[in-house]
């Protein structure tokens, strides 16, 4: 029809649309690294026995009923604990203004709709390089978007000076967008001693910090230990955003549960943040789905199905750690010419291999190989049936 012939095609997501090419590959031997979707050492996508049991203790629940705008006050509380900390002071003083989310796409888009309509002439500070559907979301949002420095090539780690002369230089009050763990498409996070470091800059210019925090429970395997960073910076004093995600630790992805909270002055300002929260919720979703609520509430609302979860999730980062090793030494034993210590030394689902895009290019059309061409490879979709494969096409490409 005329109306619509001005559209132009969108682009092909640099994510999503390697799935896509993944898929109609017809190979045999096609390989995907491509999306950060956990699969097991068969290549395939796991459904955590934590959830399956949360779903037959739920399954012929008579209640369908809309959710509130702000989502499940249950899944939420036990979401908060999870970010804050079991008995942090403020869950208990109600300085937290909370809302369920879709998944954690939703929480970054609900918080920059919220910045914008909140804070109009500010802009947000965003990693080079980042996940990379957050520069869309803040396009979106219509918030103006500086960057700052934070991967380091030559080291293929951090880049720290390069961090904090950024942030330093940056004018006070600025937002600043954080991985609080497990760095999408890095791999590189950084230290403890860093991070107090950073804190403390953060203070001194009296920034404001939102940290997405995807991979709880990634990183390292325990979700205590992946909150480090926001633990330093509420130690610290400082009234942060999270942006939370059941997606990968919990393997929820199409569930789409999520929660995005805002630390306040005090429960005045809570409940009237949230208020505002849920007026921007209500004409772009008016609610949040129900089921995967349930599946989350059910889960950490049960002391036993929650230290169940903690083990499963536990084998799955120390799966991709494995991996981590086996990939390092295949390539080594390959006799490659370059040095493959950083795919040991980053952390959770992601590899920033240094592959150029030429040659994830290679990888593609010769091995069929899929990853994204940023040279990131999702460890997840390493297993010990193609890690020999892939080594030996990443040796092919590169020596
Ligand atoms: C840093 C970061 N934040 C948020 C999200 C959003 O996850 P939700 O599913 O909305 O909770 C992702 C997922 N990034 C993965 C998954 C595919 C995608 O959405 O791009 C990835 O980078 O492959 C992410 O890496």
């Amino acid at each position: 029809s005329s109306w619509w012939k001005n559209v132009e095609p969108a682009p092909k997501d640099p994510i999503l649309g390697v799935t896509e090419a993944f898929l109609a590959d017809p190979s045999p031997d096609k390989v995907n690294v491509g999306v950060g979707a956990y699969r097991d050492d068969n290549g395939k996508p796991v459904v955590l026995e934590c959830v399956r049991e949360a779903e037959r203790r739920i399954a012929g629940s008579s209640f369908m009923e809309y959710l509130p705008m702000g989502g499940s006050v249950k899944m939420v509380e036990e979401t908060l604990k999870l970010a804050y900390g079991d008995n942090s002071e403020f869950i208990k003083d109600k300085r937290i203004a909370a809302v369920q989310s879709l998944s954690g796409t939703g929480a970054c888009r609900l918080f920059a709709d919220f910045h914008k309509r909140f804070r109009p002439d500010s802009q947000i500070y965003i990693p080079v390089p980042t996940w990379s559907n957050h520069h869309n979301i803040w396009r979106d949002a219509q918030v103006t978007q500086k960057t700052y420095h934070y991967y380091h090539p030559e080291t293929k780690g951090l880049n720290f000076s390069g961090l904090m002369d950024d942030v330093k230089n940056a004018p006070e009050g600025s937002f600043f967008l954080l991985h609080a763990c497990a760095h999408n498409p890095t791999g590189v996070d950084p230290t403890e001693e860093q991070w107090r470091e950073i804190s403390q800059l953060f203070k001194a210019k009296n920034h404001f910090a939102f940290f997405d925090m995807a991979y709880q429970g990634f990183a390292s395997g325990d979700p205590a230990k992946d909150a480090k960073s926001i633990r330093i910076f509420l130690e610290d004093g400082h009234h942060i955003g999270i942006s939370q995600s059941y997606a990968k630790n919990m393997g929820l992805y199409g569930q789409r549960v999520g929660c995005l909270s805002v630390l306040c002055e005090d429960e005045k300002q809570a409940v009237t943040v949230k208020s505002q929260l849920q007026q921007l919720a209500r004409p772009m979703y008016s609610n949040p789905p129900l089921h995967g609520a349930q599946i989350v509430s059910t889960i950490l609302g049960d002391p036993e199905l929650k230290s169940l979860w903690l083990k499963e999730v536990k084998i799955m980062a120390d799966r991709i750690i494995g991996m981590r090793t086996t990939l390092r030494e295949s390539l080594e034993k390959l006799g490659s010419p370059l040095s493959w210590e950083h795919v040991t030394k980053q952390i959770g689902m992601f590899c920033y291999s240094g592959l150029t895009p030429e040659q994830v290019d290679r990888l593609t059309s010769e091995y069929h190989i899929y990853m994204t061409r940023n040279g990131r490879i999702s460890m997840a979709g390493v297993t010990t049936g193609n890690v020999g494969y892939l080594a030996n096409a990443i040796h092919e490409v590169t020596k």
